[in-house]
């Protein structure tokens, strides 16, 4: 289902006002329909890591396909007052914006591909009042989901292959942040939701066990037990920590015994506080002691990449690992910086533009920008960041934008890929959106392309991904004429 149908209206003002300032001047100047150019990528990875798994396309593909302003939204507009009250925009451009439909060249990167700083993860290029307004939404889908994502990468590498469940929902910013997050986490790695709405959408995995109300609701912990198993015989996870842990895995265990002649399958135990180590040792013994052996020990309490590993290096015997909070929230680091930056604009001929900061790393990059992929039969071996436009050397170097003495040129023979894939041409979806097993399988082969030292998370190497050497010396000769302009 689309977000737009999920909010059951149009999401064409979903931006900042000053998305649609700029609108009315450029049409003012007659520069609406000038052609540009527009990258949005990240300067940073996210937690620390060495890698970000890009996600949200089809969010933006939803949107982008229904970008459309209403009656409604006209109206809206038109109603709009400046400081002095009269009318902020005038009718003759509301008119403008009621008959503009999309048109613009959308390129992306697939969800579930593994992506680096600076990279375009989405390249619009169209007529110049279009390819600005969508800045803002895209940048909100974009960013939060490639955030979760990623997240739920780090979160499924500490699993090391065990059970990853979501169960962040009450924790979550608000609804979507519950629902797309839901979809983001289980591209990332999470295996089930327990979001039904996530699950009903998104055709998600739905998994769960019960609450501690559940317990406390009957008379004994024996009596919620024997309740639970009689009405899922076959799905029965119990939560053994209401009162005293290793005594709720006894009565865990006896119920289960009891049941087991009515046909009875002892599905696991949830522990949801305490020490998860201690605790999963000794009933992993009372488990295997009773003949429980295929039975789970799931765990949730505050969960993420770092104390999972801590508690598997302390050899915690927990085969689910119930994650919220600190996956739904991206609770380290709750957002992505990415950006949404001009790149070119055609007058006759091309004018490349690049925005200057005082640190050379957030000068955005001139051009209409691909991004080549070098690969071995194992690994990705480096990014090069080119522009499309400009013949390419034959052996081409690609420069670190962060230390431009770091230069590599790509080892022969390696093969090659774009990462920019065609999503909209002229307006137009030529697109098959993937289903999302697909993205969840690109995501696992893609993060296991990259060497285990860039998927570590304590100061993990970094991917060689950079400019391409001509591109980098074009950027460079940029930066100084403009200062030598602005420094006049
Ligand atoms: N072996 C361990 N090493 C490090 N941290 C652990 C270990 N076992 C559990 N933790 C974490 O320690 C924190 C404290 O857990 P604890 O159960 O004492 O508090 P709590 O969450 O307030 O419990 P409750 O839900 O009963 O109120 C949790 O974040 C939990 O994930
Ligand atoms: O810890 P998280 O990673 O967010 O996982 C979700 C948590 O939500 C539930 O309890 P809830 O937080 O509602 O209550 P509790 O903290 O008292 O267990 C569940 O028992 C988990 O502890
Ligand atoms: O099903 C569960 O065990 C569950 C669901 C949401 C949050 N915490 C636990």
């Amino acid at each position: 289902m689309a977000l737009s149908e999920i909010y059951s209206t149009s999401l064409s003002l979903l931006t900042d006002l000053y998305q649609l300032t700029m609108a009315y001047g450029y049409w003012k100047q007659g520069m609406a329909e000038r052609e540009a150019v527009f990258h949005l990528y990240f300067r940073k990875h996210p937690f620390g890591g060495g890698y970000t798994v890009a996600a949200g396309l089809e969010h933006a593909v939803e949107y982008l396909q229904a970008l459309k302003f209403s009656d409604n939204d006209l109206a809206y507009l038109s109603n709009l007052k400046g400081s002095q009250g009269q009318p902020l925009f005038e009718q003759e451009f509301i008119d403008y914006l009621g008959q503009m439909e999309f048109s613009c060249d959308v390129d992306a990167v697939p969800e579930g591909t593994v992506v680096f700083p600076s990279e375009p993860l989405v390249r619009v290029r169209g007529p110049l009042l279009q390819a600005q307004l969508v800045e803002t939404p895209l940048l909100t889908i974009i960013n939060f989901e490639t955030l979760i994502a990623t997240k739920a990468a780090r979160i499924k590498e500490a699993a090391k292959g065990d059970t990853v469940i979501e169960f962040g929902m009450r924790r979550a910013q608000g609804i979507d942040g519950a629902l797309s997050a839901a979809r983001a986490a289980y591209i990332g790695g999470a295996d089930a939701t327990s979001n039904l709405l996530a699950g009903q959408l998104y055709d998600i995995p739905v998994r769960g066990t019960h609450a501690h109300s559940w317990v406390q609701a009957f008379e004994t912990e024996e009596d919620a037990f024997e309740a639970y198993g009689e009405a899922f015989p076959k799905d029965s996870v119990f939560l053994v920590d209401t009162y005293n842990t290793l005594e709720g895995v006894k009565r865990a265990i006896s119920v289960a015994q009891k049941l087991q002649p009515k046909g009875f399958v002892f599905g696991g135990i949830r522990l949801d506080s305490g020490d998860l180590t201690y605790l999963s040792q000794q009933a992993r013994q009372l488990l295997d002691e009773a003949g429980f052996h295929d039975t789970s020990i799931v765990a949730s309490n505050d969960l993420d990449e770092h104390l999972i590993t801590h508690l598997k290096q302390e050899g915690a015997k927990i085969n689910v690992w119930g994650v919220g909070t600190k996956m739904i929230t991206a609770y380290d680091q709750p957002a992505l910086g990415g950006v949404y930056k001009l790149a070119a604009i055609k007058d006759g001929e091309w004018e490349y533009k690049i925005k200057l900061s005082e640190q050379l790393a957030k000068t955005s990059n001139p051009g209409i920008l691909q991004v080549r992929r070098y690969y071995n039969q194992e690994r990705y071996l480096a990014d090069m960041i080119y522009n499309e436009l400009e013949p390419l050397p034959n052996t081409p170097q690609i420069v670190d934008p962060l230390d431009v003495t770091r230069r590599k040129t790509v080892e022969e023979g390696a093969k090659h890929k774009e990462l920019l894939v065609p999503v909209f041409q002229k307006g137009q979806s030529i697109y098959t959106l993937p289903d999302l097993p697909s993205i969840k399988a690109h995501t696992k082969t893609e993060i296991s392309r990259l060497h285990e030292s860039i998927r570590r998370y304590m100061n993990p190497h970094s991917y060689p991904a950079g400019l391409e050497g001509n591109l980098h010396q074009f950027k460079l000769d940029m930066i100084l004429k403009l200062k030598g302009k602005s420094d006049k």
